[in-house]
């Protein structure tokens, strides 16, 4: 077993790894780049229509769905690009259905999102 101080250690450097991802992945990607302004307004909005915990604890949910998905779309286009970078239908298919991951949590964003300010918006 390893001392626990090179645990804690390792652990603390993981949190540093996963930073690193989601930092480069958003240096990179113009979709994620999207993602970070859509979650300032909609923190912004939030703030201002005074949401209720349980309204911010569904935004909070939609909003790192979509970037969790995103983040994953990212990291299977990468290695796909890495291991296929010719065509193959199996390139393709992985590369396919990691975006419609994205496009499921974006969806799911978009209903949260209605619901929880359409009403305050348009005042229904
Ligand atoms: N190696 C490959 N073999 C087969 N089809 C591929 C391959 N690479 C990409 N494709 C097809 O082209 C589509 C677009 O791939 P691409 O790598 O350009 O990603 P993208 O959707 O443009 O994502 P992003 O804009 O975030 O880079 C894929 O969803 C897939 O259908």
């Amino acid at each position: 077993m390893r001392p626990p101080d090179k645990l804690w250690r390792r652990r603390v450097a993981s949190f540093g790894h996963a930073f690193r991802g989601v930092w480069a992945a958003l240096r990179s990607e113009v979709h994620l780049q999207f993602h970070a302004l859509a979650t300032v307004v909609v923190i912004g909005l939030g703030f201002y229509y005074a949401l209720t915990r349980l309204e911010w604890a569904l935004v909070t949910l939609a909003i790192a769905g979509v970037w969790a998905a995103e983040l994953v779309n990212t990291a299977i286009e990468a290695l796909t690009d890495l291991t296929s970078p010719d065509y193959h239908p199996l390139a393709g298919k992985a590369k396919d259905v990691a975006a419609g991951a994205v496009l499921i949590a974006a969806l799911g964003a978009v209903i949260v999102g209605s619901l929880v300010f359409g009403p305050k918006i348009f005042k229904f």
